[in-house]
């Protein structure tokens, strides 16, 4: 400061000699121009113009020198130091030929500078560009954020600076009333926040090419307010065009305290007032004494140059690595109060993300390829390493190709998974997301329960309180949730309940969502459907391209680079935005990471239940005792149960697999492998009746299967398969031991079925009498049928929807299932490697991943299913 105002004092003084030699001048000149003493006054002009160059040439290069590629060599960020006061060379005055002087003028750390004309003016929109290079020259990179302000929309002010806020370290131009009232907004928050007593930030500069047009008195009061108290918190104003024109029915716009102006007087010539600060260039305060023109500034290329060389350097200033990023000594740290962690670099300063009673839930979103994946890994593998899975326990699902947490689970190749994790989904199901959501909301209740026994209304006085009672909290990632409400159906709307009851409970128990999306219009629609949820996630990091989930006037992450994130603790507005950079997830890092996770998890650490969409489920034995059952697949469900339909004596204990999908054959099968394990060899009878040629395979690996478990089979065709169903109608003609019809394309035997025999009976009638009856002497049909309606025949109409209770639905379409089930509000759709049990007695619908032969869906065509 003191060598400032030493500098800046002989500069003043060095003025107003100039002041007084044209003084003199002019007076020489009022008393006669022959009088003049033409000798003795060039001297005294030279000598002064000398002093006064050394005025400016004693100023930093950055600072004074024209701006030209002769400066190029000159370091960066070396000229002027952060929060000290800087002067830099406005002007050129001239006293004549070759007697041109330097104009300085104080500014950052001292005050504003304004300019009466606006940038429209080319020669301004060069010196406007001039005094931003030299600034953003003379400070190290990250010294001072900017906030453009363009309102008349030339735009080409700014453009050179691209890469400034391409790097985060300046905000996107405002161009418009509502983006110039929020950048007011920053800078007035700036002011608070200092006035508040907070730590000082990088400095702040207001930089205006053109004020928009339309705004009025309480616009220019509030820039006038922040040039009164900016000095003081660190906020500047640099601005072309002030005053401006009054608005209609208004008085002049108010004199900005702390500003040094420049006026027109004429043509290229300016006037300047008295500087900003306590010097003042004339004795009367009359202002600078001689009039000037603007200073040359710099061309958008030069500028363009050092914006960039600047921006790399902000750049490589603030890049972190993950390695240095996750501590050393794991799981130190308690989750009593929240969770906390180093996830990047916000300018020169670390930046922790938190999740606690303030922020409790965050919204992320960025386009495909902005770095979601890779900020989550960080996020998530930074938490896991502070603390311990007592202390924090992880839920993460995705619903698309896109961010995998396969990350966290054991691989074939390698064993080890993130011990923190519960569950993981990985391009799963909505229906698998509502289970997920389902089972938060159960742990809510268990720990509101818990509060409420316990007396107290915290989770972290509920710890103190019972240490013994398992209380970590809980982070559940979803990624790409919106695909959650895609569709207004039953899953949408109780997901939606779900959601909405976590976000607004769960700061209480300790549950913590983050929700990530790369489609904003998905996420736009649920703004307007379901805003009230959104208000529940007051923190939102917007990555490259994700601005949408940013206040609508909030645009700072349009422009970002792979790596950096607008981070908004404020629900999205202007002034809560951080621009933060976030080390790059290195995998070897992160298997090294996991390895000491896994290696250090307590004893009796189960690994996470994982759920992959695409994977094919294949059958395994199921329990050895407990009901009979036939096996069906695994339930989408956390966990992945194994989904199964009890046969017991009750009528209608029988299995239909309906779909021309040969799963539907698969089925069948897996029901048949799962018997044959549970029977002791022999003891069970096993009818198999393949009823086409196409189904061969299946039935080849049935009977391989039932013969490896020890089981004899008995192959019929249609016939046999009828003659069969007329013992197995008669009392006694079943035997002793279980019997299982296994049929394979089931509707190929409806003629035989339906032919009458002498007794005038027909097979659909012994097949009526199985369904009802087989079951109360150990007999059950297990069998698929291609086409419902078939079945639907065979059954006997809606009179028989109940004799076979199990159905597993695999490619029927919606309408033709409603009418097979006589309810046409079913949801279902058919897809892929999915198939709907329904369980007629028990009112059960449950959508599985069905039991398939090892490699179903590597030969057989998706599309076809
Ligand atoms: N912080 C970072 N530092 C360096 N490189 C990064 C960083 N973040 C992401 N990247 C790079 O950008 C690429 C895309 O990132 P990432 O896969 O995280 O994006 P994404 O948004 O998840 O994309 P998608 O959803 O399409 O998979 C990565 O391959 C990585 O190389």
């Amino acid at each position: 400061m003191r060598a400032y105002r030493r500098w800046f004092r002989a500069a003043v003084t060095a003025h107003r000699r100039a002041a007084g030699l044209i003084a003199d001048a002019e007076a020489a000149l009022d008393r006669q121009y022959d009088a003049l003493d033409h000798d003795a006054s060039p001297a005294r002009q030279r000598e002064l113009t000398a002093g006064l160059r050394r005025v400016v040439d004693g100023l930093p290069a950055w600072l004074s020198r024209p701006l030209t590629d002769d400066l190029l060599d000159h370091p960066l960020g070396r000229d002027a130091a952060p929060d000290a006061p800087l002067c830099l060379k406005v002007g050129d005055a001239s006293l004549g030929e070759d007697r041109e002087f330097g104009a300085v003028a104080p500014f950052l750390g001292a005050g504003h500078l304004t300019v009466d004309r606006d940038a429209g003016d080319p020669a301004v929109a060069a010196w406007l560009r001039g005094v931003l290079v030299r600034v953003l020259a003379a400070l190290p990179g990250d010294a001072l954020r900017v906030l453009p302000v363009d309102g008349g929309g030339l735009g080409s002010v700014f453009v050179p600076f691209q890469p400034m806020i391409d790097a985060g370290q300046w905000a996107a131009p405002a161009t418009d009333r509502d983006a110039f009232r929020d950048a007011l907004a920053t800078a007035e928050q700036r002011v608070s926040a200092a006035q508040a007593g907070q730590p000082r930030r990088e400095a702040l500069l207001l930089a205006v090419a053109a004020l928009p047009g339309d705004i009025g008195e309480r616009d220019h009061d509030r820039l006038a307010a922040l040039a009164y108290a900016g000095p003081a918190s660190g906020v500047f104003l640099l601005i072309a065009g002030w005053p401006p024109a009054p608005p209609p029915h208004a008085g002049p716009p108010p004199r900005l305290s702390h500003t040094t102006e420049l006026f027109t007087e004429q043509d290229e010539w300016f006037g300047m007032s008295e500087p900003a600060g306590d010097e003042s260039y004339s004795p009367d305060g009359s202002g600078f004494p001689a009039w000037l023109t603007l200073d040359a500034g710099a061309g958008p290329e030069f500028a363009a140059r050092i914006s960039r060389r600047v921006a790399e350097s902000v750049t490589a200033a603030s890049r972190t690595d993950l390695a240095g990023l996750l501590p050393d000594r794991i799981w130190q740290e308690s989750s009593a109060d929240g969770l906390s962690a180093r996830v990047g670099m916000a300018g020169r300063d670390p930046y922790t993300l938190s999740l606690d009673d303030a922020t409790p839930h965050a919204l992320i979103a960025g386009r495909s390829g902005g770095g979601k994946t890779n900020l989550l890994l960080v996020l998530l593998y930074a938490l896991a390493s502070r603390y311990s899975p007592g202390e924090l326990t992880l839920y993460l699902l995705d619903f698309k190709e896109g961010v995998s947490f396969a990350e966290f689970t054991a691989t074939a190749t390698d064993p080890s998974w993130v011990p923190h994790a519960r569950t993981v989904g990985i391009e799963s199901d909505r229906e698998y997301g509502l289970a997920v959501l389902r089972r938060l909301e159960r742990e809510m209740n268990r720990r509101a329960a818990a509060l409420k026994r316990h007396g107290v209304t915290k989770l972290a006085q509920l710890r103190e309180a019972a240490p013994d009672l398992p209380m970590p909290r809980i982070l559940a990632v979803i990624d790409e949730f919106q695909v959650l409400f895609a569709g207004n159906d039953r899953v949408a709307r109780s997901a939606a309940g779900s959601l909405e009851s976590l976000a607004r409970k769960g700061r209480s128990y300790g549950i913590h969502l983050i929700l990530a999306s790369q489609t904003l219009s998905g996420i736009e629609a649920l703004y307007t459907k379901k805003e009230s949820i959104f208000g529940q996630f007051p923190l939102r990091v917007a990555l490259p391209g994700g601005s949408g989930i940013l206040d609508a006037t909030n645009s700072a992450a349009d422009g970002l680079a792979v790596g950096a994130a607008v981070v908004n603790d404020a629900g999205g507005y202007v002034g809560g935005n951080r621009v933060v950079r976030f080390p790059y997830a290195e995998p070897d890092v992160l298997n090294a990471r996991r390895r000491l996770l896994w290696e250090s998890r307590p004893p009796g650490g189960e690994p996470p239940a994982v759920f992959v969409g695409y994977a094919e489920a294949h059958v395994v034995p199921g329990p050895a005792d407990g009901p009979v059952r036939a096996l069906a697949g695994l339930a989408v469900d956390v966990g992945s149960p194994a989904a199964s339909f009890v046969l017991d004596a009750r009528p209608g204990r029988h299995v239909a697999a309906l779909g021309t999908s040969p799963v539907g054959g698969d089925i069948v099968h897996a029901a048949a492998f799962g018997l044959a394990h549970r029977h002791e060899p022999g003891t069970a009878r096993f009818v198999l009746a393949c009823l086409a040629p196409d189904a061969g395979g299946t039935r080849d690996l049935i009977r391989a299967d039932l013969g490896a478990a020890g089981h004899a089979v008995d192959e019929v065709d249609a016939h046999g398969l009828r003659a069969v169903l007329a013992g197995t109608a008669t009392p006694g003609g079943a035997g002793q031991r279980p019997t299982y019809l296994l049929v394979l394309a089931a509707e190929t035997a409806m003629p035989v079925l339906a032919e009458r025999g002498p007794d005038r009976r027909t097979g659909l009638d012994d097949l009526r009498t199985v369904l009802r009856e087989g079951p109360g002497r150990g007999v059950h049909l297990l069998s698929w049928w291609r086409l419902p309606r078939r079945f639907a025949e065979a059954v006997g109409g809606s009179a028989g929807r109940d004799d076979v209770a199990c159905l597993v639905v695999v490619n029927v379409v919606a309408t033709e299932l409603g009418a097979l089930l006589g309810d046409h509000t079913v949801a279902w759709e058919p897809r892929p490697n999915r198939a709907l049990l329904i369980d007629r007695h028990d009112n059960r619908m449950q959508l599985i991943v069905p039991f398939v032969q090892p490699g179903r869906f590597d030969t057989f065509d998706l599309d076809q299913e």
